[in-house]
């Protein structure tokens, strides 16, 4: 079933309404300006007209009485004929709110633009999309407003959506930077709603400074398990943090419980220059997060505004995940890809935490919590100046100008103009099925061309004319690629293991420095990757004799479960990590014969992976394998998010082989730590 497409926007002007009437130094940070500032960004790098414009609506009182009460919706209507006096002091019985005579119309608003994208998505109207709403929800309660939030319009859109559409899996993403105590109080009980949350703790020092926000707060009852909180207990955290506790975290419980339908609590105070996070990640970390969350729920993914208080870091996180839900090439990362020690401390907590209740965490390794007399953070609290603390790149983050010149430099060389084309591909037979708008046909490079090519390398084993030939597909394809003219390609090739060495060293000697190469099956050929401008991660069914892995060419010995796709862990878990770690500006994945991985592993793969090398891909696959270059097809394409198959939990040898792989190479790959070694 091809999948929905397009990206629905929901934005209005009248929720810009709402304001502060009177001086509140805690409250003056929530402004119509986000509102706007955010829209006009959105409108100066033309994404606006990109996406499916979807009008907001009132939320009905009945929509908003499936998480609040009757009481709390009364005191909220009767302030719309409040003056000042009145106003004010009804807004002092909250924590951190504050009514205008028109928060009600607005929140109801933004109860409305929240459900109307929830029915846009599950109709198939769209695939996905983002509402810019204010004021936000993920603190507010059944009986309270809290934090500038009044109506929960998150928790309000997963209950509308279990009774509407009758959906029993629904994921809520929270990567706001305040913990969303509302929706964990609503959901806590309930299996069928997974909510993940990180927000800055600070051993609990940071607002709401709550007990139940830390990592063993799992849920309540028979929601045990499916409430997942990541405590940040220093500021500063970045980009690895964040991608860490999704490759260690999130996506591993994600494609466990497999969702019907993503929800994310998309605050932006989590980035850069945000005065209430006080965080170093920058906007495109938003494109990573919202591209490896387009792959569950068969692309349903629905975002909605939360917080965000720096205006010119808030435009480009939302642009940054608005351009994502739209299919662009995902931007390259940036930073250093090692997580610092407080974050890795919080996800080995947090995985401990919820072993009990995760078939993926059954075999984790959790002997760290004997040896610890109390909480390791009540230790580390003692001499809390001994992890790593990202030193902070701006100096004082909240130095708005500052940050807003940084941004401006950051996202020039970010924002990349789209390449025309996604996928390229030869007219070679069997390929008639994936010719899309997406899809150019390129004209094969001719012998003597390829045979200059070669000569240098390899030779002696390019004799046949027919492998001459599927070289120049192939190459014709890559040279696409390296040259930017499309985004990525793909390959059918009688001889996978040569032409992806072939691929290798004509990248590098394009001038590409760090090219990532993911061979399944038997390589047959190992190019020297000693200069570290290939990293080659080979997933074979058995060791090779007498080769052992180095830093640059790991073998992962992996066959695949009978039953279906226990694929996953190493992929998250493993594959990753260590991609990301390096950084690749070109990824080349090949699958030669005896590929001991099914058709979904792989396509989980090449889904996965094109979060790197802004999204360059070459895949190389023997010519015989008609339905696995189909199904990668799709995955290059974007045309749908390909099946990844039955979801089985790895093995306990399967659990350990990862380990021990992860021990032997996290020194040198950090974004693989997820765990403090020998304890404290
Ligand atoms: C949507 C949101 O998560 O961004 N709301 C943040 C509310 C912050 C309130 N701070 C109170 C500080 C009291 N000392
Ligand atoms: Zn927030």
């Amino acid at each position: 079933v091809a999948m929905a497409s397009g990206t629905a926007l929901i934005y209005d002007e009248k929720m810009a309404t709402h304001k502060l009437l009177w001086s509140d130094p805690i409250c003056d940070i929530e402004v119509p300006e986000r509102l706007s500032s955010s829209y006009e960004q959105l409108k100066s790098y033309h994404l606006v007209e990109r996406c499916v414009p979807v009008p907001a609506r009132e939320g009905s009182e009945e929509e908003i009485l499936l998480v609040h009460s009757l009481e709390h919706l009364e005191v909220a209507k009767s302030t719309q004929t409040m003056n000042e006096e009145e106003l004010k002091r009804v807004s002092e019985n909250y924590d951190a709110f504050f009514f205008h005579p028109s928060t009600y119309h607005c929140a109801r608003l933004a109860v409305g633009a929240t459900l109307q994208l929830v029915d846009a998505v599950m109709s198939g109207e769209v695939r996905n999309g983002m509402a810019l709403v204010r004021p936000p929800g993920h603190h507010s309660q059944r009986n309270a407003a809290n934090g500038f939030c009044l109506f929960n319009n998150v928790a309000i859109a997963a209950e509308y959506a279990k009774l509407k559409y009758g959906l029993q899996r629904i994921l809520i993403v929270d990567w706001d930077v305040h913990h969303g105590q509302g929706i964990q109080y609503i959901f806590e009980e309930d299996p069928s709603v997974l909510y993940f949350s990180w927000h800055r703790y600070e051993h609990q020092e940071f607002w709401p400074s709550l007990k139940e926000s830390d990592y063993d707060a799992v849920g309540l009852g028979k929601g045990k398990g499916f409430n997942i909180n990541l405590p940040w207990n220093k500021v500063g955290m970045g980009n690895s943090d964040y991608l860490a506790a999704f490759f260690h975290v999130l996506l591993p419980m994600a494609f466990e419980f497999d969702p019907e339908l993503v929800i994310v609590s998309s605050g932006y105070d989590s980035g850069i220059g945000d005065p209430e996070g006080q965080m170093n990640a920058t906007p495109e970390v938003f494109a990573h997060l919202t591209h490896f969350l387009m792959q569950l729920a068969n692309g349903k993914l629905c975002v909605i505004l939360e917080g965000g208080y720096h205006l010119k870091s808030l435009g480009e996180s939302v642009c940054m995940t608005v351009k994502t839900l739209l299919g662009d090439p995902v931007p390259q990362i940036t930073g250093e890809m090692a997580p610092c020690l407080s974050a890795v401390e919080s996800i080995q907590n947090v995985r401990a935490a919820h072993k009990p209740y995760w078939k993926w965490l059954a075999y984790e390794d959790t002997s760290f919590l004997q040896n610890l007399s109390t909480k390791s953070h009540l230790l580390k609290k003692a001499n809390s100046n001994t992890s790593t603390e990202h030193e902070t790149k701006i100096t004082n983050n909240n130095n708005t100008v500052k940050v807003e010149r940084f941004l401006e430099l950051h996202m020039k060389n970010i924002l990349f103009p789209v390449p025309p084309i996604k996928t390229a591909t030869i007219g070679s037979e069997g390929s008639e099925h994936f010719l899309s708008e997406h899809v150019q046909l390129v004209k094969e490079m001719d012998k003597t061309e390829i045979k200059s090519l070669v000569s240098g390398f390899y030779a002696d084993l390019v004799e046949e004319d027919k492998i001459l030939l599927s070289l120049g597909s192939m190459l014709a394809i890559l040279d696409k690629i390296l040259k930017k003219e499309v985004c990525n390609g793909i390959a059918a090739s009688p001889t996978a293991a040569l032409s992806a060495a072939v691929a290798l060293r004509h990248s590098v000697r394009f001038g590409f420095q760090r090219v990532l190469c993911v061979f399944v099956g038997d390589m047959q050929i190992t190019p020297n990757t000693e200069d570290g401008k290939m990293l080659i991660i080979n997933i074979c069914e058995k060791e090779q004799p007498g080769k052992t892995s180095c830093k640059h060419c790991i073998s992962l010995n992996w066959k695949e479960d009978a039953e279906g796709n226990d694929f996953f862990s190493a992929v998250l878990g493993f594959i990753l990590p260590v991609a990301y770690s390096y950084q690749p500006n070109l990824t080349v994945i090949a699958v030669g014969p005896n590929r001991s991985l099914g058709i979904s592993g792989i396509s989980l793969l090449v889904a996965l992976l094109q979060g790197l090398a802004e999204s360059r891909i070459v895949a190389v696959i023997e010519d015989t394998e008609i339905s696995l270059l189909q199904s990668v097809a799709k995955a290059l394409g974007g045309a749908s998010t390909p099946p990844f198959g039955i979801y089985v939990p790895p093995t306990q040898e399967k659990v350990k082989k990862i380990k021990a792989l992860r021990d032997q190479f996290q020194q040198e790959w950090k974004m693989l730590q997820c765990s403090v070694k020998d304890g404290i």
